[in-house]
């Protein structure tokens, strides 16, 4: 007799992935037909179906897929949102992250379909590159930066600049490659006083201005159209805040640097949260995994671990700590830096 093997680890830690992936392709195929904006109140499939000119019966079955998975709920042959889907996957909510979870699955998957010929040959000698500093690119993305903000970023990253030791004393905040302007807001609506100019490009601030204007907070923040990279971004801050904006340009850090320096009050701080790759290239885990398509591509826009922090302390700040922080799409390297 041969004896059967006797495994030492869970295969079932290889099918779990696999029905993940599935539950995203459900998720992101029912927002793309607009699934979830049908379940506010108890329906059958038949009535999602004829209203949607949908076929009846995979109407059904995609409803109970979405069931298994959790983002419905069904009784007596009634459909209805989940709370999560309530939340995040109803169009119209400040909260809808179905655009922000389209974009995500175009950006994060884009070359998975070519990776075993980007692994054995490299990536292109001309790579498709996105030129990040387009305008268009960041204002057609806008309004869906400013729900994915919404539904906790925002609040995350108030929460942080409000406990520094100097918040109570700022006046005035730049948030720079502010984007919509989300991090702006919820820091001035944590403090009784505080102004803040939102620096985008100006493409970028057309949007911001709409936002800020429907939380009415125009007396507070104010935008300003500029390229960063190229042009004066004021002076007099308290605190100048960059979320997830200067990893574009690690080639002109120094620059760049010297600037934000220039423009804060003795006393003031600046503030990065940014993706930071630690552990050889292989953490943060969800980091890694969700840039992996861009690394097989050649395109990096990623801090390697302390490489902000170091500029930093070259640029002339006094004092810089950083420390991971966590976020719902995985960690961000925060850093302060004090003049
Ligand atoms: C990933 S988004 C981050 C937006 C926002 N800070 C956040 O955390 O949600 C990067 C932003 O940087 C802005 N940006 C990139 N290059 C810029 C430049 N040279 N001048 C001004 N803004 C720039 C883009 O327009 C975009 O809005």
């Amino acid at each position: 007799m041969i004896k059967l093997p006797q495994p030492k680890t869970n295969s079932r830690d290889l099918f779990t992935p696999m029905l993940q992936a599935i539950i995203h392709r459900l998720i992101l195929g029912a927002v793309n037909l607009n699934i979830f904006d049908e379940l506010d109140e108890p329906v059958t499939a038949d009535e999602v179906a004829r209203k949607k000119g949908f076929h009846g019966g995979n109407t059904e079955a995609l409803l109970n897929c979405l069931c298994a998975a959790k983002m419905v709920t069904k009784k007596n042959r009634r459909f209805q949102n989940s709370p999560l889907a309530a939340e995040y996957l109803r169009c119209g909510k400040e909260t809808y992250l179905g655009g922000f979870l389209q974009r995500s699955h175009q950006v994060m998957l884009q070359y998975l379909d070519d990776m075993e010929e980007l692994v054995k040959n490299g990536p292109a000698s001309q790579p498709n590159r996105k030129n990040f500093s387009e305008g268009e690119f960041w204002a057609d993305y806008a309004e869906d930066m400013a729900a994915y903000a919404a539904s906790g970023q925002a609040r995350l990253i108030a929460e942080q600049v409000a406990g520094l030791p100097e918040f109570p004393k700022m006046k005035k905040m730049l948030d720079l490659g502010a984007g919509p302007g989300m991090m702006a807001l919820a820091i001035t609506q944590a403090h009784p006083d505080m102004k803040a100019v939102v620096l985008d490009q100006p493409e970028v601030v057309e949007v911001s201005a709409k936002i800020i204007e429907k939380y009415e907070m125009q007396d507070r923040v104010q935008t300003l159209g500029r390229d960063y990279c190229q042009e004066d971004i004021g002076e007099g801050y308290d605190l100048v805040l960059a979320s997830c904006t200067l990893n574009f340009f690690r080639d002109r850090m120094h620059r760049i640097l010297g600037k934000i320096y220039d423009s804060i009050n003795p006393g003031g701080v600046f503030v990065s949260f940014h993706d930071g790759i630690r552990a050889e290239g292989t953490e943060p885990n969800e980091l890694i995994i969700s840039m992996s398509s861009m690394l097989f591509s050649g395109e990096t826009y990623n801090f390697r671990e302390d490489e902000l922090a170091s500029a930093m302390l070259e640029a002339g700040f006094r004092s810089v700590r950083s420390r991971n922080f966590d976020t719902p799409m995985g960690e961000l390297e925060l850093v302060v830096a004090r003049k």
